[in-house]
């Protein structure tokens, strides 16, 4: 018997990419949900109960609703919202975070898929601090430009009306209370809050994390050699990552430094620019906020799940 699939929201974004993802596959069913029937509780609860893994691309609220819909020991959850990113019985859902990972991810029964901002982040500080590159108390600054596609079907709709008189460019977060920093805090393994300084860019989608180091206040300042090769020693550990890790270069400019630049994929890529002279870095990330951002890791999550080939 194929497993059976059952994504609940999608008509959603990301519930619509993973369908997609999907649509080719012979060795998965995906049950749906009648289109008037998809926010009724009872109907939600008859398709999550009878699937073998939900896939939920619901807003938070109705995500918590959903997983609280399961009666069964059976039903596995790969939630892509918010709800379950830091909480208790929940794997999350980054392959490469950590050689432990894709294994933790292949027997759990509740998997949060992460955030589209996190992974860029986490992807580049977390071999620093368990390296001892950078201590768990850095002050971390995460900056960055994501497509607008980034909020949902909401803000797709509002950037297709504007048209021409969209903003080119805006920074948003602005009060400090970004939603996934105690994502990035808790597997970034910091000990303080980063600052989030996110923005939205006139494009659907797409995004690049950017993390500046200021290596001089360090006691011990490493070299950008030393902060590339810490990053690059992680992910080729990794077994199957979708994770690139770009030579280490001395260079003003480089045009593939592009947000768009794995749109449609489940790519990412990491960079590691340093002026030592100056003890200064950048740690970039640039991958697909709809891939590996969100629906390519949820369909690499789920295979992983499964024990089915990527
Ligand atoms: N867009 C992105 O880049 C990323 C999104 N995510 C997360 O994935 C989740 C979905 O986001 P996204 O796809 O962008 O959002 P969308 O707004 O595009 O889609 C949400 C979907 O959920 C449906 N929905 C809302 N409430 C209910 C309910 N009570 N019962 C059933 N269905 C419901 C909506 O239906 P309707 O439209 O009919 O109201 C819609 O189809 C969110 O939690 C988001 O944070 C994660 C990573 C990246
Ligand atoms: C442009 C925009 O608003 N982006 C959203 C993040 C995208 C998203 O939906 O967040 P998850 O990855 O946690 O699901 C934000 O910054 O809150």
């Amino acid at each position: 018997m194929k497993p059976k699939i059952f994504i609940d929201g999608e008509h959603g974004t990301t519930g619509l990419q993973i369908r997609t993802l999907l649509a080719g596959r012979d060795d998965l069913e995906v049950i749906s949900i009648p289109t008037e029937r998809r926010k009724e509780r009872e109907a939600r609860a008859e398709y999550l109960n009878a699937a073998d893994v939900a896939i939920l691309c619901l807003p938070d609220d109705a995500a918590r609703e959903s997983v609280s819909l399961i009666e069964n020991d059976t039903t596995r959850v790969i939630d892509a919202s918010t709800a379950h990113r830091v909480a208790e019985g929940w794997t999350y859902g980054f392959a490469e975070m950590d050689k432990a990972q894709p294994a933790a991810i292949a027997s759990a029964r509740r998997v949060a898929n992460p955030g589209c901002w996190p992974q860029g982040p986490i992807a580049t500080l977390r071999p620093l601090v368990e390296a001892g590159l950078l201590p768990a108390d850095y002050p971390v600054t995460i900056n960055g430009v994501t497509g607008y596609s980034g909020g949902g079907r909401p803000m797709i709709e509002d950037y297709v009306a504007k048209g021409e008189d969209a903003p080119e460019f805006f920074p948003y977060g602005l009060t400090l209370h970004h939603k996934h920093v105690p994502e990035i805090k808790a597997y970034a393994r910091l000990s303080h809050d980063p600052i989030m300084q996110p923005a939205v860019g006139n494009f659907a989608q797409g995004m690049l994390t950017v993390v500046p180091l200021q290596l001089g206040a360090l006691g011990r300042v490493p070299r950008g050699a030393e902060i590339h090769a810490a990053i690059a020693d992680h992910f080729a550990a990794i077994d199957g990552s979708v994770v690139e890790v770009a030579p280490f270069e001395k260079v003003e400019r480089l045009p593939e430094i592009d947000p768009e630049r794995f749109n449609g994929t489940n790519r990412m890529k990491l960079y590691v620019f340093a002026n030592d002279d100056k003890a200064q870095a950048l740690l970039v990330a640039i991958y697909d906020n709809l891939g590996k951002g969100a629906s390519g890791a949820a369909v690499q999550n789920l295979n992983l799940m499964l024990g089915l080939p990527s």
